[in-house]
């Protein structure tokens, strides 16, 4: 198994080069699955997720062409409408073939997800919105069993906002019969990022970027081009690295207009900042002063950046609260970090962090994918060795993340 040894203390000076966003470019993938013509993406990362979901997309019997950063599906010869357990079990995301084969096939059959390091996770709402859309839908021996004709227009309010969730209904939406209203739809960049790309393959959808997706149903989408947003995640996780370390960075292919909260934040830790369109200069040079947030759904603080963001507070000068609303269990860094020397108490779904002066290395081990990031930027920024176990966690969703940190000068190797 894979590890990375950190010996923190440099400062981080140099470009950075951001990916494509890993949950835009993975809905991007299920997409293939709704037309028989190619569908030409570009600016996909290179990830072990991608990986993972090119290989349950071929064998359903879709073509796929790779060349660096480009993809090209073809969907004409599926034959197969099927997710199985040993490939839905290492990713979470393979849900999103459910809604696109359903719709174009008339049924499909995915395994359950299951719950993961972070929490329960469950996708009860994807199936109620499917039944919704009329589809019938069984559970057994761990499959999600589902069947519809035609998948017919109607409005869906969702329990809570999910992310997922509303992609995978949109891309079901996109080929059912008459109207379809996705009432509480997730905002995030990447699911506009799809229903940009649903639009190019002949989508109806009205409402994009809003919380109110309209989606009139064609009898069939058709081939498209398309280049994946840049990852705000991965983009965040590196300005995070030079709060901490310090240093003076400049990350480029990004998306400063998708980064508000996070650019706030930073700033209010004291790093520079300095915007152009695709591009961000950060330089710091002095202790990070604390930030408190709480996680929300877009606009608002990412769930998925709560840890790097927590790892610069554990040597800010002061203190400092964080509070996940999004999962019931996303604090599993803290003991780790608490082993480099932080000062982090739990109460409920609040984290209480004393900035110390130093953190010390030492081992500690990733239990998922922002997590094991959080504790990359702790062993940058700390004294001596720190040595990052499971590091497949990381691999997920970053694109060789210890290569484009030691361009910059740190001083991090993967051992094998
Ligand atoms: C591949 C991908 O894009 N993953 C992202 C996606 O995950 P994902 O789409 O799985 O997360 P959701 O937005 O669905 O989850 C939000 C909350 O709703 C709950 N829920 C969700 C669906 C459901 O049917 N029932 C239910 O109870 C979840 O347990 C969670 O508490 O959004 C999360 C929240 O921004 C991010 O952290 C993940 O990085
Ligand atoms: C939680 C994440 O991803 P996933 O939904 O793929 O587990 C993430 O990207 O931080």
């Amino acid at each position: 198994m894979d590890k990375l040894l950190i010996t923190g203390g440099k400062r981080l000076v140099g470009d950075i080069q951001i990916s494509g966003a890993k949950n835009a470019a993975l809905p991007i993938l299920c997409a293939g699955l709704l037309t028989a013509g190619d569908l030409q993406l570009a600016n996909v990362p290179n990830l072990h997720d991608v990986s993972t979901m090119l290989k349950l997309l071929r064998q359903t019997g879709l073509t796929v062409a790779q060349d660096g950063d480009k993809v090209t599906l073809n969907g004409a010869g599926i034959n197969k409408l099927e997710a199985p357990y040993e490939l839905v079990k290492t990713m979470r995301a393979s849900i999103l073939v459910l809604g696109p084969l359903l719709a174009r096939f008339g049924e499909a059959k995915v395994s359950l997800p299951g719950g993961c390091a972070i929490g329960s996770r469950p996708v009860d709402q994807h199936i109620k919105g499917l039944q919704a859309l009329g589809a019938d839908i069984s559970i057994d021996a761990g499959y999600i069993y589902a069947k519809a004709k035609k998948l017919k227009g109607t409005r869906v309010v969702t329990d809570m906002i999910t992310v997922t969730g509303t992609e995978n209904l949109l891309m079901a939406a996109t080929l059912a019969e008459g109207e379809t209203v996705l009432d509480n739809a997730a905002c995030e960049p990447e699911v506009t990022d799809l229903a940009n790309l649903l639009v190019a393959m002949g989508a109806k959808i009205d409402g994009i970027g809003t919380s109110r997706l309209v989606i009139q149903g064609v009898p069939a989408l058709h081939g498209a081009s398309h280049a994946v947003i840049s990852d705000r995640i991965e983009a965040a996780t590196f300005l995070c690295a030079v709060a901490a370390a310090g240093g003076d960075i400049t990350i480029r292919n990004t998306r400063t207009d998708i980064l508000d909260a996070a650019l706030e934040k930073l700033r209010e830790m004291g790093v520079r900042l300095t915007v152009g369109d695709t591009w961000i200069r950060a330089q710091m040079d002095a202790r990070p002063t604390p930030v408190s947030f709480r996680t929300t759904e877009y606009p608002g603080f990412p769930t998925d950046m709560q840890a790097q963001f927590m790892a610069v507070n554990t040597i800010a000068d002061g203190q400092s609260t964080v509070t996940e609303t999004i999962f019931e269990n996303r604090f599993m860094h803290v003991q780790e970090m608490n082993r480099l020397g932080a000062r982090i108490r739990i109460d409920g779904n609040t984290s209480f962090i004393d900035g110390r002066q130093q953190l010390i290395g030492a081992p500690v081990m990733a239990t998922d994918l922002r997590a094991s990031a959080s504790l990359v930027i702790a062993g940058l920024a700390a004294k001596g060795e720190t040595l990052v176990d499971r590091i497949y966690h990381l691999d997920r969703g970053y694109d060789r993340m210890e290569v484009k940190l030691s361009a910059v000068g740190a001083n991090i190797t993967r051992i094998k």
